[in-house]
């Protein structure tokens, strides 16, 4: 554990030692913030940690490729995975603690015990990847409550994983604010993913369209008076017109429930995910000043 004045990234591989080094700052008064990560980290994790520093004394990321939300073996096959250099890049980005913990310190033999939230979950990527989110929801909760962080940092990229977790959060009472930090795009506007590593550079270079479809129809949408579905429709073909393989959706949606909306006539989401060979890219934006 990291007891002297001398910081640099210490590493937990258990529940016990990650609830010691929490125990350990919250004996000096200090506040702690949550990033939850499945490595293979890249500028838009790293701005996750950035917001944590700004808001919170100490800086806990979590290394945890999550099975139990993959819906796809040859997904989690390929999932990239370097630990050593995802520990260097949080260690330069000032992070105090990296949780790590193997599958079985997770999921030990006997585990049965699903977090399922209904409602947000239920369109979108949830109409898409069964199983997906009680993954996501019940490694989330146990992040949290192993941790009990005063914030946890969820990225806008995985919008309706924010929507999620901040109704998990509310319905269990679980003690945590849920912080949402914008999108990290490339220069040509497509959302950094780990995921993205997987492209051809002929699939490269038509992945920005996704963003640029996007950035369009928010601003036909923006005034609140556009019918949602011709211009979706129009986003959609523009997509595979590009090159996309296939479109999972483009929706416009509530920004904070994520019902399906006819038109932008309150905060709203446009929402999309899209396939590019194997890889399935995911992206969405706000809809006029609110959403
Ligand atoms: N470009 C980005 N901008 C802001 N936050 C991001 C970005 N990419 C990922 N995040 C956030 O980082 C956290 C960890 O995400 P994760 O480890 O799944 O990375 P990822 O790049 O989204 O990987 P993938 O989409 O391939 O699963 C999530 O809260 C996610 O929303
Ligand atoms: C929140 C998370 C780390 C849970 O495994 C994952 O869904 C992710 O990387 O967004
Ligand atoms: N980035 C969200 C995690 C996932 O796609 O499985």
């Amino acid at each position: 554990m990291t007891t002297d004045a001398v910081e640099t990234l210490a590493v937990a591989r258990t529940v016990a030692a990650l609830r010691e080094h929490v125990a350990a700052y919250r004996r000096r008064g200090e506040s702690v913030g949550l990033v939850p990560t499945m490595g293979a980290l890249h500028a838009g994790h790293l701005a996750l940690v950035e917001a944590a520093r700004r808001q919170c004394d100490r800086v806990v990321a979590t290394l945890f490729v999550n099975p139990k939300q993959f819906d796809r073996p040859d997904d989690l096959t390929h999932y990239p995975r370097d630990e050593g250099r995802d520990a260097r890049l949080l260690d330069e980005a000032g992070a105090d603690l990296l949780f790590a913990p193997s599958g079985a310190e997770m999921y030990p033999d006997g585990f049965a015990t699903t977090v399922c939230v209904g409602g947000v979950t239920d369109s979108l990527e949830g109409a898409h990847r069964p199983g997906h989110f009680d993954g996501v929801t019940t490694v989330v909760t146990k992040l949290l409550l192993q941790s009990l962080p005063d914030r946890a940092f969820f990225g806008e990229k995985d919008y309706q994983q924010l929507v999620t977790v901040r109704r998990l959060a509310r319905d269990l009472d679980i003690p945590v604010t849920i912080e949402g930090v914008p999108i990290v795009r490339e220069g040509d506007g497509l959302a950094l993913s780990s995921r993205n590593q997987r492209l051809t550079a002929d699939q490269r270079a038509v992945a920005p369209t996704l963003a640029r479809v996007l950035r369009d129809s928010a601003a036909r949408l923006a005034d609140g008076t556009a019918d949602a579905d011709a211009v979706l429709d129009g986003g959609r073909r523009t997509l595979l017109n590009a090159g996309f393989d296939a479109v999972d959706y483009l929706a416009l949606c509530d920004a904070r429930d994520l019902t399906p909306l006819a038109r932008a006539d309150r905060p709203a989401r446009l929402l999309a995910a899209a396939w590019l060979g194997p890889v399935r890219l995911i992206d969405n934006i706000a809809v006029g000043d609110a959403g």
